[in-house]
């Protein structure tokens, strides 16, 4: 977790939570300053006293603002480091679109707020009592050695008691995380078909889920918070009760003569606030504790796979699949299947649903391993990173962000307005090149757009890439006959692009566009015989 602080800054936060930590010994201080006063009878100090004494409160009051400030300042350094590699790394290892989003999210928004609080947090407050505890201890052993170290004495056994509820507390936290994700799974169903659970007029009709979800984390919650209750309520008993009996040993030694009003107060001040900070010290342990099951899942986030770079990929001349036999486990897709594509070629795929036609695809794009045979490219062996640099991909359903049509074509990178403007005329989109209209908003799953100009957006993306090979999945299955034929006369009359595309049904009318034509059944491919 050490690479996620900034170290000047973490540094100031120490050094500023050590200082307001001293706010205590100062108040003992006082405290006993008092008595000190009233036992030697000097009336002539009290106004200079109080004066001096309220200068120092002001004092602490600027320092504890300060440390807070620092504090979140630390804090919004470590998340903007550690959300960002979360997030980075969770994107790098995603294998398909879509691939863990709700449980991905529930970690973000969930785990690594409780890690904010009841790790990063609690590591400052814990310097904070640690302060406390060390100088008010210094103090009371200045006062009197001896009575001192009885209190402490006394003060050891407890702290061995957080021990006994530490792996409870860590169960817990993980169930509570887990229910957690289960929530979010629930709610984010819930409100994503809201519309379709309202036209079927059965808006409760995930109720029994929804509570059963809801009770499952409240639940989890709850038996957390009674756990930390309850192992709280035990240490702090135990702390009482070990704090009573040197205090009775103090009032006998005063009363004896044998420790002057003010050394008593005080240690026995001070005894309170020492056996406060251990406790802060202990239940802060105790909760950073609880932290570890997410830390160590942060821990498997913090290596991010090496994204290629993009470079100036090699033109394709040939697509293969070469003898491929795949399966799911023992569902058999493929049998001995080939295919081979020229630079240019137009090819469709046909297949009834569930054939297998989604499959092909992620064989080329190599995030799937055939048992037999090979993926081509030039004849050659590649890998999914190559494919990427050579393989468009225009799915069943459109892959927007929530952000202008620029920054949808462009991903973030920086274009020129005639690389935007080819991209689009080449997409079938000429009339979205106007600065007014790239600078338009695209909202969530893009439902402001026709589905017809959301696949055109894809193609115009992948075209602003530069990628070769166009890979279409039942890209128009969803759209009008007239848009689809209109999108398939865009890219199947651009001499420069090779596109495989796959689909259950593709309209007569289109099928004279495509060079070659395959039906794929019982796992292998046969030229269709026209019509
Ligand atoms: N990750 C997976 N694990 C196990 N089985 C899978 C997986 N993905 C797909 N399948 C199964 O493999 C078969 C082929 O799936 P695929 O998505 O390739 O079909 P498809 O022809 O594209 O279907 P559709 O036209 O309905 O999209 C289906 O029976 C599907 O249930």
């Amino acid at each position: 977790m050490k690479k996620y602080l900034n170290r000047p800054l973490f540094t100031l936060a120490v050094l500023a939570s050590l200082l307001a930590g001293l706010e205590m010994p100062f108040n003992t201080f006082t405290y006993s300053f008092f008595f000190y006063l009233i036992e030697k009878r000097l009336a002539s100090w009290i106004v200079p006293a109080i004066v001096l004494i309220l200068m120092g409160y002001a004092l602490f009051a600027g320092l504890k603002y300060w440390q807070t400030r620092i504090v979140n300042r630390n804090i919004f350094q470590i998340n903007l480091a550690l959300k960002t590699q979360v997030v980075q790394h969770r994107m790098a290892i995603s294998s398909s679109i879509g691939d863990h989003e709700t449980d991905n999210v529930s970690f973000f928004m969930n785990d690594l707020k409780l890690l904010e609080d009841n790790y990063w947090r609690q590591i400052f407050s814990l310097l904070g009592a640690g302060t406390m505890v060390i100088g008010t201890l210094g103090y009371a052993l200045y006062s009197n050695v001896l009575v001192t170290l009885v209190f402490l004495a006394f003060m050891v056994v407890p702290t061995f008691a957080p021990k006994l509820f530490s792996r409870s507390i860590q169960v817990r936290t993980q169930q509570w995380s887990q229910q957690n994700q289960t929530l979010s799974a629930t709610v984010h169903d819930l409100f994503h078909g809201a519309l379709l659970l309202k036209r079927y007029t059965v808006l409760h009709g995930f109720d029994s889920r929804l509570k059963s979800s809801l009770s499952g984390m409240e639940g989890a919650n709850a038996r957390l918070k009674n756990q930390l209750a309850l192992s709280n309520a035990v240490i702090g008993f135990l702390f009482m009760v070990f704090s009573d009996i040197p205090i009775g040993l103090g009032i006998y030694l005063t009363i004896t003569g044998r420790l002057q009003l003010s050394q008593f107060v005080a240690i026995q001040y001070s005894s309170s606030w020492i056996l406060n900070g251990f406790n802060q010290i202990v239940a802060g342990w105790n909760t950073i504790t609880s932290t570890k099951a997410i830390r160590q899942q942060v821990a498997q986030d913090t290596t991010t796979p090496a994204l290629p770079q993009a470079s100036t990929a090699a033109a394709v001349r040939t697509v293969e699949l070469q003898h491929v036999t795949f399966a799911y486990q023992d569902h058999p897709i493929f049998q001995d299947l080939s295919l081979q594509v020229h630079q240019g070629d137009k090819v469709l795929i046909r297949g009834r649903s569930g054939i297998g036609k989604s499959t092909l695809i992620r064989l080329l794009l190599q995030e799937e391993t055939p048992t037999a045979g090979c993926a081509l490219v030039n004849g050659q062996a590649y890998t999914q990173a190559d494919a990427d640099q050579w393989f468009g991909v225009v799915g069943q359903t459109p892959v927007v962000f929530q952000d202008t049509v620029q920054q949808n074509i462009t991903l973030g990178q920086p274009a020129s307005v005639q690389s935007l403007q080819s991209a689009l005329a080449m997409a079938g989109l000429p009339e979205l090149a106007t600065t007014a209209s790239l600078n338009a908003s695209i909202s969530e799953e893009g439902t402001n757009f026709s589905g017809g100009q959301l696949k055109r957006l894809e193609i115009a993306r992948a075209l602003f890439f530069n990628r070769k090979v166009l890979l279409i999945d039942e890209g128009t299955a969803s759209l009008d006959p007239a848009t689809a034929l209109a999108i398939h006369r865009q890219i199947l009359a651009n001499p420069q692009l090779t596109v495989i595309e796959v689909d259950h049904h593709i309209p007569a009318d289109i099928l004279p566009l495509y060079t070659a034509v395959y039906d794929l059944q019982a796992g292998q491919l046969t030229p269709a015989t026209a019509n």
